[in-house]
């Protein structure tokens, strides 16, 4: 592929993207790789030429923008190189008309830099959400130590405050590597692997992971748990709660019981637990805020409405959880989004209807006091954005 063909395969990515986010389609990354699957001319070069200038151009743009033409229209004026790739003849884009629409550029929508400047992030907070993610996992004591997995893995290098987390360079390709396959890591964000620790598993406890998705926490708290005690993974989402019992089996967790919930009938399911869980956590489903360095063009996608479904479910989530959790018990619960709505007024709400609970003031290796919990940002952690609280029943 010539250089401007590449601009415009990109221009028909952003437009792809563009639609998917306003129709809640597919992820970005998902429509890249379905997009070249088509095209099996382009080269690796020209693939990763491509994906970097859409999700420059993601990046580069806070509001949805109304065309790729725009949004790279956008970019071009930076570096301007871009710009002579605009009727090149070939495969390249067309000529820039007179008057033709440029996407403004921004960090996020208006609305959502409100919400989150009223959460008490500065503008450079924001910024960094949309900085390029490390690669970071989760050394597993199951399958092996953090000394022999750092040795393994070239330029891996410790996360200050927790052992067991390696940060390695951002290109490593160590999905199938043979320790992988070993189990003797997990790729997991270091701020993943903070939060988890707020739950305080130990060995021989009953642990109810309520939303455990694909069980990145789960096989995290079975770690904790040397593997001894009891841990019900529960999602409502039947195609992600499969993809767990491959990876424990890899990680040779055996201590993992999987649930599949009903939505808006979950405490049917897990009737036989209530009262008996020493630990609930409640990993909700959330915006995204805080992983747009990961899914930049979720920014686009959010709409009031959705963020307003979503406080309830993880209102109602909150009040599942603590229906579960035995007298001295304790509910987690962890957010990767940075908006109050999500975090510390989940709490306040959840305390002012549930007498006799309170929320324990924590003390992770990473993160800052927020509300009645703690947050995690990427400007001050370097690792995605979370909030986490952690409540206890007396
Ligand atoms: C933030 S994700 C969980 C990520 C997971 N804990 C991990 O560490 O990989 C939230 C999860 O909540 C699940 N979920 C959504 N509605 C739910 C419900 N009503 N009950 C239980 N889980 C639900 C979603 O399917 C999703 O897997």
């Amino acid at each position: 592929m010539t250089p401007a063909a590449r601009t415009q395969a990109a221009i028909e990515l952003l437009d792809a993207v563009i639609v998917a986010a306003r129709d809640g389609g597919a992820a970005a990354d998902t429509i890249i790789a379905r997009y070249f699957a088509q095209r099996r001319y382009a080269g690796s070069k020209d693939r990763r030429a491509v994906r970097a200038l859409v999700y420059d151009a993601i990046r580069l743009l806070g509001e949805r923008p109304q065309s790729g033409r725009a949004a790279m229209l956008a970019l071009a004026r930076d570096p301007p190189e871009l710009m002579a790739h605009f009727g090149a003849g070939g495969h390249a884009p067309e000529a820039v008309a007179d008057g033709e629409p440029v996407a403004e550029t921004g960090v996020a929508p208006q609305w959502l830099t409100e919400r989150l400047i009223a959460a008490g992030l500065t503008i450079s907070d924001l910024q960094a959400l949309l900085d390029r993610a490390p690669l970071d996992i989760r050394v597993n004591p199951l399958r092996s130590d953090a000394d022999s997995v750092r040795s393994a893995l070239e330029g891996a290098g410790p996360i200050a405050g927790l052992p067991m987390a390696l940060r390695l360079p951002v290109d490593s390709q160590i999905e199938r590597h043979p320790l992988w396959n070993d189990g003797a890591f997990e790729v997991q964000d270091a701020g993943s692997q903070a939060v988890s620790l707020a739950a305080g598993a130990a060995p021989g406890m009953t642990v109810v992971d309520l939303c455990a998705g694909g069980g990145g926490k789960t096989l995290a708290l079975a770690a904790l748990m040397a593997n001894q005690g009891r841990l019900i993974a529960c999602d409502a989402d039947r195609g992600r709660l499969s993809r767990l019992t491959p990876r424990a089996e890899r990680a040779g967790v055996t201590i993992a019981e999987t649930r599949l919930l009903n939505p808006g009938r979950e405490a049917e399911a897990l009737e036989d637990l209530t009262g008996r869980a020493d630990i609930v956590l409640v990993d909700a489903p959330c915006s995204g805020t805080g992983t747009w360095r990961r899914n930049p063009e979720a920014r686009w996608r959010l709409t009031s409405q959705r963020l307003e479904t979503l406080t309830r479910l993880q209102a109602r989530l909150l009040d599942v959880a603590a229906s579960l959790i035995r007298p001295g018990g304790s509910l987690t619960y962890i957010v990767c989004s940075l908006l109050d709505a999500e975090g510390g007024d989940q709490i306040e709400r959840f305390l002012a209807d549930h007498s006799g609970w309170h929320a324990e003031t924590l003390a992770l290796p990473l993160g800052t006091r927020h509300a009645d919990g703690m947050r995690l940002t990427p400007a001050h952690d370097g690792t995605d954005g979370f909030f986490v609280a952690k409540l206890h029943c007396t």
